[in-house]
């Protein structure tokens, strides 16, 4: 999951985007990149890093415009640590597309072929996204005739996408001298929020985004979801059209989001990302009820940061205290997020830290939001012990992860997730946890879209069931090869 911002302003819109990546940092710290237009020239700025070390004032200075895009990167195909292949990614033709994407597309050797086989087009690096703004070039380019571009033939070209481009996309475009793109996959499996300000002096101001939050703390009123399959097309003047481009959408967002890569304070697809966890601790609660005698906790125990809600639920559903024993370096970002195995588990360590007074002699209850590798828990257990805990239990807000997560979040290789082909107490064996306790599948997605107008959600990597036909063995096999370098 990347983070992505769209924003058509009557200002100077390069700040605007830099706010906005700063608040989406947490969906992806691998690197980040900005683009404006201005008129029919495009500037463009993308390196390696955080937004706070990626941009200089005179890369800020030359982001010259009022319509502009940004992106924060959570590689999940192609190479973490190449700086061509952080977005946006640019085509020259037709007009000058400039594009972000949040997703991973699941036909990739198809779509390479064919791009170079009958588009005639070069690819140069081995980005899904590279992938995506060529199709979408390529379509576009069949549509016009003359130098003028109509939102119809912008909407026309988005159907073409949809037929081609299979998995999980949410993106956004700036096509240079007309305006700002942006369109979510048929499933709305990553998510994109729509909204709006008004100037009271010309047109309204546009903001799409991956997240609730940002439009928020810009001052935007939150106008809706952007449907699955739908495009939106805003003109540098602040006109903004719409049009469902995908012959069946239907809503199947990520359950991962939910779980733990969107921020609390967002609203996705109507739900609140807060309230959800709140739920998913309520439901693990009565979980952890069944199995473990109620005199045997002494503390409930969250990992910071994600699982905080679900504890603090945890804690109060089952009445025994809530204790922070572990303080953590603020100035380690996300661990799972982070690029390489190495990298994630000297991270874990630096990032965490247990306080012995809360752990000596106690029976210690242990709250995750989810467990992946188990490079956070296998450590944190080991902390527990060590700071003299006497009894651990571990928990985890989400269901086990046995499978591949092919829509958009790193996971690809069966091998590398802690639960693949075990069962639960080898799994605790594993982790060195006197009792490991887990979500129930049902309880998940109850949790998660209660009181809400979804029905379903995409749970692969919980259950072995993808969404789209395309995820066979054969495929889950190439792509375990070929995984993110
Ligand atoms: O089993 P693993 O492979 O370790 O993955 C799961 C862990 O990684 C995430 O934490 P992270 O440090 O990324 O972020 P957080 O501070 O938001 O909890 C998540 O919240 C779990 O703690
Ligand atoms: N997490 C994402 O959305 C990643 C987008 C794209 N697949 C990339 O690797 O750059
Ligand atoms: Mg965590």
């Amino acid at each position: 999951m990347c983070g992505i911002v769209g924003i058509v302003s009557s200002q100077p819109v390069n700040q605007q985007v830099y706010d906005a990546l700063l608040l989406l940092q947490h969906r992806g710290q691998d690197s980040t990149g900005i683009a404006t237009a201005d008129g029919s020239t495009l500037h463009l700025q993308k390196a390696n890093g955080q937004v706070r070390e990626a941009y200089r004032t005179r890369d800020m200075r030359n982001l010259v415009g009022t319509t502009g895009l940004g992106h924060v990167r959570y590689a999940t195909k192609g190479n973490a640590f190449n700086e061509q292949e952080a977005q946006p990614f640019y085509v020259n033709a037709p007009y000058g597309i400039i594009l972000v994407h949040n997703g991973n597309l699941t036909n990739t050797p198809q779509l390479t072929d064919e791009l170079f086989r009958i588009d005639r087009r070069h690819l140069n690096t081995t980005s899904d996204t590279e992938l995506l703004v060529n199709v979408l070039a390529n379509e576009l380019q069949d549509q016009v005739s003359g130098l003028d571009l109509n939102p119809e033939q912008v909407f026309t070209a988005i159907e073409r996408v949809h037929n081609r481009v299979e998995g999980s996309y949410a993106a956004i475009a700036l096509i240079a001298g007309h305006g700002l793109l942006a369109f979510r996959d048929p499933f709305g499996i990553r998510p994109l929020v729509l909204g709006r300000r008004q100037t009271g002096l010309v047109g309204d101001e546009w903001i799409v985004a991956s997240e609730s939050l940002v439009l928020e703390s810009a001052g935007y009123e939150l106008v809706r979801d952007v449907a699955p399959g739908e495009a939106i097309f805003i003109t540098p003047d602040g006109e903004m059209f719409s049009k469902q481009c995908a012959r069946a959408p239907v809503l199947i967002p990520c359950s991962f989001e939910y779980v733990y890569l969107a921020r609390p304070d967002s609203i996705m697809n109507g739900i609140s990302v807060y309230e959800a966890r709140l739920r998913l601790g309520d439901k693990l609660a009565d979980t952890i009820a069944k199995y473990t005698p109620m005199g045997d906790i002494d503390v409930v125990m969250p990992i910071p940061d994600s699982s905080r809600p679900a504890a603090m639920q945890v804690a109060q559903k089952l009445g025994v205290e809530y204790r922070e024993g572990f303080y953590k370096n603020r100035y380690v970002g996300r661990t799972f997020i982070m690029p390489g195995q190495a990298e994630r588990k000297k991270s874990v360590k630096q990032k965490l830290n247990a306080m012995s007074s809360e752990f000596k002699g106690k029976n210690i209850l242990i709250v995750d939001d989810s467990i992946v590798r188990g490079t956070t828990s296998k450590e944190i257990v080991q902390m527990a012990r060590e700071a003299g805990a006497n009894k651990v239990t571990f928990t985890s807000a989400a269901p086990p992860v046995r499978f591949p997560h092919v829509y958009g979040i790193n996971m690809p290789t069966r091998a590398e997730l802690v639960a693949h082909g075990r069962k639960i107490p080898e799994i605790a064996m594993e982790m060195g946890a006197d009792a490991l306790i887990y979500q129930e599948v049902a309880d998940m997605q109850a949790a998660i879209i209660a009181g809400s107008e979804v029905n379903s959600l995409e749970m692969s990597c919980f259950t072995g069931d993808y969404i789209s036909g395309n995820i066979t063995p054969a495929y889950l096999d190439w792509l375990e090869q070929t995984q993110l370098s």
